[in-house]
């Protein structure tokens, strides 16, 4: 048994350790073809060697080779660059190397990090990091109905139509959601990328599995997080008037909490100037430019959808087409899905998978907003409207909300 060379060439995410063996060894898994190949200058933890798979057994004259994957953090990855027949290559099938590296090799964390407490935390970091892609790796590799991290967000905002943009998305077959909000990368992100999976439904790797939590968009660090898990993510925003959003927000407060005071006097913080509270969270959340520049730092205009939630009510069947195309699905949901409730006031499906009848959003979506003075109103779409302005310029679209 020979080991010709280790070779550590890049995708994007992994390294692969190419071990070549000789025919009569046997080797089932990551393990057994390193130390089949007295691999003995390179160092496995026990959590490293859980993150090893063998990828593919190949027979070449007089050898067996076979592409053990280790999915390493990206720091130590650099350091395999010397040794590198080509970087981002794979090896040439019949002209195996013959060069043997001589530095010794480390594969894992824990030896190459544990010298100082700093190091320890870019250790753990990094560990976290590559068992996020090595169960990103799993998604892409398999086929069979399981739960799958979710390449879709709708993340926000809030009251603006994030229930409606769901339910009507669920009538496409080749989509799955879980029912209740997550909450992942706001509340439970301790809690790690294994339990945020298994909250997902199952699906076959041709469907598209959603998650809607509209907290996600005032969330600071959730665009960082969403990133780290997935840079391919594709983000749905649905927006509405931010003066009926923030009514629609103090409504559900009321419902929840009946002594809440009048809107007006939650509203400014001197009813007699005028001067609007922005730190109350129905009216703070209507900015919407000041956190949407958070998502647009992180991931391209190309990965964010803005759907208007005033077409979702008045159009569902147009605004639900611009969704299925940026989603990349099939156009099947359409205006032949709904009907236009009159007592509800909303648009209503007419059937899905589901439910075989007709049936609308539940009693906490469409409720009566109260009466609130006209001049309120209009100081409110003063504030909101230099906002609003550059929001549209943003995204390159104009909801017209004057
Ligand atoms: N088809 C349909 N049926 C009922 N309601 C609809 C629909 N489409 C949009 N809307 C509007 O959605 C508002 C609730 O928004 P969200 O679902 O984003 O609310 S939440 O953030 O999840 O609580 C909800 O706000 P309220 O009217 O204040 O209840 C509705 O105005």
């Amino acid at each position: 048994m020979i080991l010709k060379q280790i070779i550590v060439y890049s995708g994007c995410l992994e390294k692969e350790v190419l071990v070549y063996c000789s025919r009569k060894h046997h080797v089932s898994t990551g393990l057994s073809a390193l130390s089949a190949s007295r691999l003995s200058n390179v160092h496995l933890h026990q959590e490293d060697k859980e993150l090893l798979v063998v990828n593919e057994g190949k027979n070449s004259d007089g050898y067996k080779d076979y592409v053990v994957r280790a999915w390493l953090p990206r720091k130590i990855q650099q350091r395999y660059k010397p040794f590198t027949g080509g970087f981002g290559k794979t090896l040439p099938r019949n002209n195996p190397p013959t060069q043997v590296p001589s530095k010794q090799i480390s594969i894992g964390t824990r030896r190459m990090y544990n010298k100082t407490s700093h190091n320890n935390r870019v250790a753990s970091r990094n560990k976290r990091s590559y068992k996020k892609r090595f169960l990103l790796k799993q998604e892409e590799t398999e086929n069979f109905p399981k739960s799958r991290l979710p390449q879709a967000l709708i993340i926000g905002v809030k009251k603006c139509g994030t229930r409606a943009l769901l339910e009507f998305l669920r009538l496409h077959p080749n989509v799955r959601a879980p029912g209740p909000e997550v909450h992942f990368f706001d509340k439970f992100y301790h809690l790690g990328l294994e339990w945020y999976r298994q909250q997902m439904p199952p699906t076959l790797k041709d469907q598209l599995t959603i998650e809607k939590t509209p907290s996600y968009f005032i969330g600071k660090q959730v665009p960082v997080r969403v990133h780290n898990m997935s840079r391919d993510m594709k983000l749905l925003l649905v927006v509405r008037d931010p003066v009926t959003r923030a009514i629609s927000d103090y409504t559900q407060t009321v419902t929840k909490w009946p002594q809440t005071p009048f809107f007006e006097k939650m509203a400014f913080l001197n009813a007699s100037t005028g001067l609007i509270d922005t730190a109350w969270p129905p009216i703070g959340i209507g900015v919407y430019v000041r956190y949407f520049l958070l998502w647009n730092h992180v991931f391209p205009p190309r990965q964010i959808h803005v759907v208007s939630g005033e077409n979702l009510i008045k159009n569902p069947g147009r605004e639900m087409t611009r969704v299925q195309d940026f989603l990349g699905l099939p156009r099947i949901v359409s205006d032949h899905h709904f009907y236009f409730n009159q007592t509800k006031g909303f648009p209503c499906v007419k059937k899905s998978e589901n439910k075989g009848v007709p049936h609308c959003l539940g009693k906490t979506k469409g409720r009566t907003h109260p009466d609130i003075a006209p001049e309120t109103i209009d100081r409110l779409r003063d504030f909101y409207r230099p906002f609003n302005q550059k929001f549209f310029q943003i995204v390159g679209r104009d909801f017209m909300w004057h």
